[in-house]
């Protein structure tokens, strides 16, 4: 049985990264950049008044004196008019300032009369005054490659000047559940049936992290069934099988697939739940077979399938699992030769920066309520001594 690490190396060496493509700035949310954001425009483009009030100069500006207004520039309409000496002009919140100006004289601090202004108190040189550029600067580098695109992101980027993005393709991912005794959710069921909770699990992940899944109908537990789905492998950057991959008489997940082509890298991991997991290509398309118990479909996911999709992002992962530091809330016996995921949650304590893991009793890899209700995977490599409560462990956090 191959390495957890191992694995994960040789899914992510397959992988070829699906390509930009351009989207309208409203439906980048989310996506990853492909091109950076270098500001076209600077922000603010001139400089402006930050407050509703008078532009002035500084030395006129003096508690008592009397000003008069020679003129308006509302935001969106600038004036030619120089600010002269004992004058200013009425600007509002966003107005170009006008030329001369070097302060912002706030409205509330004068008593206006008629087309004069006398000043309760005294303007500090360039008050309220955003210089142009203050934001960034036309040609500054806003956003890098490789970013996903946040809500903020999109209202920085339209700023600088951009209506469209070049962004990687979402991935498109086929996912072919498989079993006799599966029905979708909301079918009819027979006393035996068990509903395809898998399917829309690995789905939930993979938009999740930015692919496009599409789940594709139940295949039988029969050749003919299997061959029909699997005509559409190549269509997908990624195609995924959950079920049949383990030994029994009726896993023939894995014939079906070769039958169609499958060049088979390797079957079996030393990890638990996911022991089944089988991954290959079928002319280029990289393909990975989950098992059918749906907590080891959603672990095999999380460690295989979510890298698997920021490498066809073209995003950087590493082999090796990223983890981070936790204390162990409760004793956990020598591990055997498989690296174990243990479900646990997340404890805060106040006398410690890092969180308590407390793995949950039962890890039987069919228990999606005790999948739901966890924060983390417990993370136990193979061969790993007894652990007490209170001692140094690793986690991975669940999306
Ligand atoms: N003799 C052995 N038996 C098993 C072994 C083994 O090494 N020797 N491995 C066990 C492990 S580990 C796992 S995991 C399972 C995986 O088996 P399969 O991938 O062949 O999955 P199935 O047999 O098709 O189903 C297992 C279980 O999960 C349910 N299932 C299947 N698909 C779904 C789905 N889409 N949504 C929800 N539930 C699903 C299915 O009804 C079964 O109850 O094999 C062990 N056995
Ligand atoms: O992958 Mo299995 O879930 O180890 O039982």
């Amino acid at each position: 049985m191959l390495d957890v690490a191992v694995a994960r190396a040789r899914i992510l060496e397959k992988i070829s990264p699906c390509g930009p493509e351009t989207v309208s700035l409203a439906d980048a949310t989310g996506r990853i950049l492909v091109e950076p954001v270098v500001a076209r425009l600077s922000n603010p483009p001139v400089s402006v008044s930050a407050m509703d009030g008078y532009a002035a100069r500084t030395e006129d500006a003096i508690k008592g004196a009397v000003l008069t207004v020679t003129g308006e520039a509302p935001a969106g309409h600038p004036t030619t008019q120089h600010i002269a000496p004992g004058t200013c002009i009425r600007v509002f919140t966003g107005s170009q300032i006008p030329a001369g100006t070097s302060t912002i004289i706030l409205q509330e601090n004068v008593i206006r009369e008629g087309e004069s202004i006398s000043l309760q108190t005294s303007s500090d040189e360039q008050q309220f005054i955003r210089r142009q550029g203050k934001d960034f600067q036309k040609g500054q580098t806003l956003l890098s490659a490789g970013k996903r695109l946040t809500a903020r992101d999109i209202g920085l980027a339209a700023a600088a000047g951009y209506t469209w993005l070049s962004v990687a393709q979402r991935p498109r991912v086929g996912i072919l559940s498989t079993g006799d005794e599966l029905t979708l959710p909301g079918d009819p069921t027979q006393p035996d049936s068990i509903v395809n909770s898998a399917a829309f699990m690995v789905s939930g992940l993979l938009r999740t992290v930015g692919a496009e899944p599409v789940i594709l109908p139940i295949a039988r537990d029969n050749h003919t069934a299997l061959a029909s789905a699997l005509a559409h492998t190549t269509r997908f950057d990624l195609f995924i099988t959950i079920g049949g991959a383990s030994v029994g008489t009726y896993d023939i997940v894995q014939d079906a697939l070769k039958a169609h082509g499958l060049s088979l890298d390797f079957w079996k991991i030393a990890m638990r739940p996911g022991k089944p997991l089988m991954s290959g290509q079928i002319q280029g398309t990289p393909i990975i077979g989950l098992p059918g118990n749906p907590v080891a479909a959603m672990v095999c996911s999380v460690i295989f399938v979510a890298p698997a999709v920021h490498a066809l992002m073209g995003q950087p992962v590493s082999a090796d699992i990223e983890s981070e530091n936790a204390i162990l809330g409760a004793d956990v016996r020598q591990n055997d030769h498989r690296q174990d995921f243990l479900r646990c949650t997340l404890v805060k304590k106040p006398e410690s920066d890092l969180p308590v893991a407390v793995p949950f009793d039962s890890q039987d890899s069919a228990q999606l309520c005790i999948l739901s209700q966890s924060d983390a995977l417990l993370l136990r490599a193979p061969g790993a001594p007894l652990a007490q409560a209170g001692t140094p462990c690793r986690i991975i956090r669940l999306p």
